[in-house]
Order: C-alpha cells, then structure tokens, then sequence
C-alpha cells in the first residue's frame, strides 16, 4: 500500500503567487497576433457582440473591460446595453437577429439577468458555434462527453494557469469546492479530462474541510468570502482562489476579496492566485481566445 505524505514546510514558508494578471496580459498579446493572422488569411475580422439587460454595476464594469480589449485584440465589439424593463422575447429576439448577423462570431450575454429573465433559456437561444461562453447545452453536453467545444471562459483561465504551473497534471487530487454550471462543474470536467482525480464539495457535503485538505490542487468557487482557511488547505498544494467579493473597510474604501483566507494560505500552499489580479484577468482574456475559436470554425469549419 502507498500512503501519500504532506510534505513539512518551514515557519517562514510563503507559497508562489500565480501572476494572472501577466499571464492573461501575455495571452492577449497572442490573441492580438492570431487574430492578424487570422485576417490577412481569411480577410474576416472576428466580432463579439456582449448584452447587458440592467445596469448592475459590477457587470457595467465587466461588459465595458470586455469591450476595449476586444478592440485592444483586433477584433469588432458590438455592445448591446438593454433596460431592466427588456422582456424575454425582446431579448431572444435580439439573440436570434446576432445569430444571423455573419459580421458576430461571439455572442455573450453578461450574467447575472435581472429577476424574471431565465438565464438557462436564454443562454440556450445562442448558436452553439457562437456560443462564447459555453454555457448552452451542446457545449456543455460536448465538455462533459470529450467533444470538442468552447469553453466556459473562467474555467478555461483557471485550467491555463494550472497547466502552466503544473505541467502534468495526471494523478493529482483536485478538490472543487462549488459546483457552479459557470464554474465548478466545467472546471471539473476540464480537471478529470487532465487526468486527475476530482472531488466537488458544495453545500451538502458533509466535511468540505476535510475534504478540502486531500487536495493537490484546490479550486474553491462559491462566491462565499473567506471561506477557506489555512487549515483547510494540504502542504503544498496549488490553490485556485475564483471567488471575488467586494467589502467596504473601515474607512470606507472597496477592496477585494476572494474565497480563501489569503494571508492563513500563503503560509501552507504551494502556489496561490491573489485576489484580485489571479483567475479575474483570465476570464476576459479567455473569451477574446474563445471569440476566435468561434470565428474560425465559423469561418473555415476548423477550430486549429
Ligand atoms: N456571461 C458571463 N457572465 C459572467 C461571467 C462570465 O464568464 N460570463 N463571469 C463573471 C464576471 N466576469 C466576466 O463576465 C469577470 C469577473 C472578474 C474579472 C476581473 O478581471 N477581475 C479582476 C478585478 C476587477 C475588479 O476590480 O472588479 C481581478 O480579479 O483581478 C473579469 C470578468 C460573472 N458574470
């Protein structure tokens, strides 16, 4: 029988930052040249259309970064920023008019929706080979069956920085706390196909920290602030912070905050993401590399 042994750090360990920010800065550099290539080869330049219904202000934020390095890659970003009031059949009518649109290859539309849009049908409404964000059922259907597909932009982030800090993957435990359709379950699936082995925690499970500690890797997605303590956390171990909530201090600054206790896990992980400028970047940088796998097959049938 082999026993799988912690290894013993010293007092003043401090684990690796995993540079998310670099690497999605370096990403979109690539994407930039791609995307050239891509035109002077086809004489097509890929767009992504991004909808906003409401005006939540965190998502103003994201749609509008999505935008300028949408331009910043050489691509074509068409907004379309639509009132709380917008009812589901305006906003699947609009859908289906950017299905039809040859000069969209992406369409993305900003999560959260207000209260009474069904995110499940609407997200369904989006061609599949336009489908930027994953997140229909054929592409989901496709990751969880090996098919290729695109990928849900935040697991593909995390999935990148993983393979770039860990090479090899096969063999490893990956712990997911949080079984999100954005996040957790596709990040699974990405993990199992790596050759891992791979637990969810989410919450019904009954000792998440205990869980938690048997991990090689540990992605922790829940949304729940400082969730994950030190203690939690395996020698070693490679952590994934996706959480990102924002706090108000006592003097009345925004700060970030992911799910992990950063400062009790710095002293026990291998490698960690910080919060912000880990797995945030990546999400962006992802859907401009998932706008132009879309655009390729949409242009010539291939996704390479
Ligand atoms: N349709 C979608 N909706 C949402 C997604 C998504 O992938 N598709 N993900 C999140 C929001 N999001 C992109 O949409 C996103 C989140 C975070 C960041 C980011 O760069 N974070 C920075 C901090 C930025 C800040 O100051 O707020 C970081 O972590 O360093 C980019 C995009 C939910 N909705």
């Amino acid at each position: 029988m082999t026993t799988s042994t912690s290894p013993t750090l010293p007092s003043d360990h401090q684990a690796t930052l995993i540079d998310g920010k670099g690497y999605a800065a370096t990403l979109r550099q690539q994407i930039r040249d791609d995307v050239r290539a891509f035109h002077e080869e086809h004489g097509v330049t890929p767009g992504l259309a991004v909808i906003l219904v409401g005006d939540d202000p965190a998502s103003e934020v994201y749609v509008r970064n999505k935008a300028i390095q949408t331009h910043h890659a050489g691509m074509r970003s068409f907004m379309h920023m639509l009132p709380e009031t917008t009812s589901e059949d305006e906003l699947l009518a609009l859908i289906e008019r950017l299905n039809h649109d040859p000069e969209i290859h992406g369409i993305l539309v900003q999560l959260p929706l207000p209260n009474g849009l069904d995110a499940r049908r609407v997200t369904n409404a989006i061609q599949p080979e336009k489908d930027v964000d994953g997140l229909g059922e054929i592409n989901a259907g496709r990751l969880a069956i090996g098919l290729p597909s695109l990928i849900p932009c935040t697991p593909l982030g995390c999935l990148l920085l993983l393979r770039d800090q860990l090479g090899d993957m096969r063999g490893k435990h990956a712990v997911v706390i949080g079984c999100s359709n954005l996040v957790g379950k596709p990040l699974a699936l990405l993990l199992l196909a790596e050759g891992c082995t791979v637990s969810i925690a989410h919450i019904h499970t009954v000792d998440t920290a205990a869980m938690a500690r048997q991990g090689d890797i540990l992605v922790v997605a829940t949304g729940c602030r400082e969730l994950v303590h030190g203690d939690w956390i395996k020698p070693g171990a490679t952590v994934i912070d996706v959480g990102i909530t924002r706090v108000t201090t006592e003097t009345g600054k925004t700060r970030l905050v992911g799910d992990v206790v950063f400062d009790e896990a710095v002293k026990v992980a291998g490698r960690i993401t910080p919060v912000p400028g880990g797995v945030g970047p990546m999400t962006i940088a992802c859907l401009l590399k998932n706008t132009l796998t879309a655009a390729r097959l949409l242009v010539t049938g291939k996704t390479e």
